[in-house]
């Protein structure tokens, strides 16, 4: 087992480098299986275990990938006969797997995907992607843990999405774009990662327009082919380092990090009175003595971000005063809050509204991970606390952050990452980069 051990206390300070989105190049990765002609070459690919995991799917599905881990950059060529069906195996451990679906049942007519698994914070079901891909003219039917699908070929569709879903916007979108005729999908997600995942498309030969706004129009053709392309800053990780400058009275330039995608996390940062300079460096932030209480409601973009509700949290936390933050998008995204509770945090929570009550005094203690933005909360806890913590459960933290202990570490922190035996006993410093 490993675990990380951080020694709290210490202000960070220094200048750090963002990754590529996970939640862009998951989507473009899957983007590949369009292409019958030609690679798609990308480069900036964060070397995530998530990433990881869709190459080695669309390897099962006979996609040639290359990752260069070094160079940051990856190469597909799916232009060999592809298989139509994701086995439980390749889909359990992530969510972000079901987005095969669209571009499998656009090129071959046939997909079959099994249900897929991902972190649990909420129930999580995939009938906004069904209700779009049938209207486009598939025959959907759900068996032994499957989705299978076919279709004589899909044609374009008018489709109100009931919930703006990042997911079935971008299977919607993939399947669309080699369907016969125009799809026009109305109340889709407007965050950055579609926007690049679009840009793909376009760049593949896709004729795709209104990326960011409320309503997309996809225009079919007949193929697509390969591309180059760079794919945008991880604004979570960013705002991540963002709230880790804050958590610790620290001064630390996010290189490469763009504020245009993360203006409600800005927005609230400054309401509690951290010093946020935007310039073409990045973003600077240095955090207070002193922290106002703030309320905050996660919503879909432009609003404020669920992947950012947990690290918010331990912000509001160290405040002085009571928070609330609300979470509308997933049911079930406090469940950190009880580890938070061993480390002397007080909260209360009603529906989906916790009440932080601050300033906690944050103490050291033995806490796990309950999915991926939970263990980067429980870590960030950790830097602002007194004494040793120590957090297990990091498969979680690998699914979304590259280099976390080591960035930390950089800027000062006093973290490391190691095995451990059975009786807790450390055996190495771990190899693990990320
Ligand atoms: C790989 C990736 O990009 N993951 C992100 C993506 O997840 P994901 O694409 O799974 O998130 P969605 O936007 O689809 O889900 C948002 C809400 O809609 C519900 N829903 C979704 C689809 C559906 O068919 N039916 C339905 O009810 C979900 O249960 C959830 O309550 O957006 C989330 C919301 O910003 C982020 O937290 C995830 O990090
Ligand atoms: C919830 C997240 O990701 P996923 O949708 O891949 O589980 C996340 O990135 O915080």
């Amino acid at each position: 087992m490993e675990k990380i051990i951080i020694h709290g206390g210490a202000h960070l300070n220094g200048s750090v480098k963002i990754e590529g989105a996970k939640n862009a190049v998951l989507p473009i990765l899957a983007a590949s299986l369009l292409a019958s002609d030609g690679q798609l070459e990308l480069d900036n690919v964060p070397i995530l275990s998530d990433v990881h995991m869709m190459n080695n799917l669309l390897r099962f599905l006979n996609v040639k990938v290359a990752l260069d881990e070094q160079a940051k950059t990856a190469v597909l060529d799916a232009s060999r006969e592809l298989s139509y069906e994701a086995p439980f195996k390749y889909v359990s451990k992530m969510r972000a797997s079901i987005v095969v679906f669209g571009p499998l049942l656009a090129r071959l007519k046939h997909a079959k995907v099994a249900m897929p698994g991902g972190c649990a914070i909420g129930s999580r079901p995939i009938d906004l992607h069904l209700k779009g891909l049938a209207a486009m003219g598939a025959d959907i039917q759900q068996h032994d843990g499957y989705i299978e699908a076919t279709t004589t070929g899909l044609k374009g569709a008018n489709i109100y999405l009931d919930f703006p879903s990042v997911g079935a916007t971008q299977n919607i979108m993939m399947a669309a774009t080699l369907a016969v005729g125009t799809t026009i999908i109305e109340n889709v997600a407007r965050e950055p990662e579609i926007v690049d995942l679009a840009n793909v498309l376009n760049q593949m030969g896709a004729k795709v327009s209104g990326a960011g706004t409320e309503r997309i129009k996809i225009i079919g053709v007949k193929e697509m082919h390969g591309t180059k392309h760079t794919v945008i800053q991880d604004r979570i990780e960013a705002g991540t380092f963002m709230v880790a400058a804050a958590a610790t009275q620290g001064d630390i330039l996010i290189e490469n990090a763009i504020a245009e995608h993360n203006r409600p996390l800005i927005s609230k940062l400054e309401e509690m009175g951290v010093k946020v300079t935007e310039s073409a460096a990045g973003i600077r932030v240095i955090g207070p003595a002193k922290l106002n209480p703030i309320a905050v409601k996660t919503m879909p973009h432009p609003g404020f971000p669920t992947d950012m509700q947990p690290q918010i949290a331990v912000l509001q936390l160290l405040a002085t005063g009571q928070s609330t933050l609300t979470e509308t998008v997933f049911e079930n995204r406090f469940m950190y809050l009880d580890e938070l509770r061993r480390m002397n945090a007080e909260f209360k929570i009603e529906g989906n509204t916790a009440f932080l009550i601050g300033p906690a005094k944050l103490q050291g203690a033995q806490v796990a991970a309950t999915d991926l933005r939970a263990a980067a909360a429980l870590i960030l806890a950790g830097l602002a606390a007194e004494g040793y913590t120590e957090v297990t459960q990091l498969k979680y933290l690998d699914r979304g952050y590259y280099d976390f202990h080591q960035k930390l570490a950089a800027l000062g922190a006093d973290i490391r990452r190691v095995v451990v035996d059975d009786n807790q006993a450390v055996i190495i410093p771990s190899e693990i980069n990320n």
